[in-house]
């Protein structure tokens, strides 16, 4: 009984180091569409996140919802279309998306938050609209620029009504949609995890954590134990060129470079279907997901307190 009571107090004063470390920090938290679709992982992150806002962190949670709009635009009869990773959003797309995100998604999260005691507040084109933007223009095969329709990327964030929400103890909640500076009040649609950077950088907020449906950067997708536990951008981009960075994780570790670059200082890819992995995360010395940092100046590629980066 008494080890099991020690056990405890020892979680506690391991996790005390962490909570004067970032205690005033800004911490972006990206929750994923494959999160949000289990409401007991949901939950879990939710209530890791009030948490987090307790002890004196400053939590700003950014959104996406992929699964959610697809189901939504079926049931509409509209087939997705993806270009180069992106859903193409014509403008009866864009009505849904900032439909699911910003009413539907958003206000399920704060509604969550504040039942589990804490206070949050969605920041969007309803509310207050923080992410402005201009559509994205990508080069296709054959140099042409390719038309995405309504889909943008974030070029500004306006940061005090976020900083002022935070300062508040309460939790700001952003969907991934901008407002687009050339037509004034009309919305894109942006990639959740470029959203997520994008207020990380803006911030300069000490960790970007993406919260995902794998254990972290795996270096065989269909093997759990293949988890690499550090990371560094040269490594990143080593994994990228060889297909093992694929997918749906592409845009994840891209967000993480340009935002260590831009001086976010840590970044984090974890399982949300693991129950408490935020707090395990940032609260335990070797974590539970895969950590990307800038390369060591001694040399070393893993972060310190990590176990050795698995990179073969
Ligand atoms: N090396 C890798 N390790 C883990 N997952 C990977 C890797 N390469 C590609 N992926 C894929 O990335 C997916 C996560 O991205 P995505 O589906 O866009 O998630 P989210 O909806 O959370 O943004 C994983 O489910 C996996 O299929
Ligand atoms: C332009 C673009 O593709 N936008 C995404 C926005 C939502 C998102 O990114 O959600 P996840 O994080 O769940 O993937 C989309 O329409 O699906």
């Amino acid at each position: 009984m008494h080890e099991e009571a020690i056990r405890k107090a020892d979680v506690l004063v391991e996790a005390l180091g962490y909570m004067r470390k970032f205690h005033g920090r800004f911490i972006v938290i990206k929750v994923g569409g494959s999160v949000m679709e289990n409401p007991e992982s949901l939950r879990a992150l939710l209530v890791d996140v009030v948490f987090m806002q307790t002890v004196g962190m400053r939590p700003v949670l950014v959104h996406g919802g992929g699964k959610a709009i697809t189901v939504a635009m079926e049931r509409a009869g509209l087939t997705p279309r993806w270009v180069k990773g992106r859903r193409y959003t014509d403008d009866a797309t864009l009505d849904i998306v900032a439909r699911v995100l910003a009413e539907e998604i958003n206000s399920d999260i704060e509604r969550h938050i504040n039942k589990f005691g804490g206070r949050a507040s969605g920041l969007h084109h309803k509310t207050h609209q923080c992410l402005y933007g201009r559509k994205l223009l990508l080069p296709g095969e054959d140099g042409e620029l390719v038309d995405l329709g309504r889909v943008g990327d974030v070029t500004e964030v306006d940061i005090p009504p976020i900083e002022n929400l935070c300062l508040a103890g309460v939790v700001p909640v952003l969907p991934s949609l901008a407002e687009d500076e050339d037509e004034d009040g009309k919305l894109l649609n942006v990639n959740a995890d470029t959203a997520a950077a994008a207020v990380a950088q803006a911030l300069r907020a000490d960790k970007l954590i993406f919260l995902t449906d794998t254990p972290g950067i795996l270096l065989d997708r269909n093997e759990p134990s293949s988890l690499i536990t550090g990371l560094t951008p040269g490594e990143c981009r080593d994994l990228i060129n060889r297909g093992i960075i694929d997918k749906g994780m592409i845009p994840k570790v891209e967000a993480c470079l340009t935002s260590l670059e831009a001086g976010v200082r840590k970044t984090h890819v974890i399982d949300g279907r693991l129950r408490h992995s935020l707090l395990l995360e940032i609260f335990t010395e070797t974590g539970v997901g895969t950590e990307i940092v800038q390369e060591e100046n001694d040399g070393r590629s893993s972060p310190p307190g990590r176990r050795p980066v698995v990179v073969r």
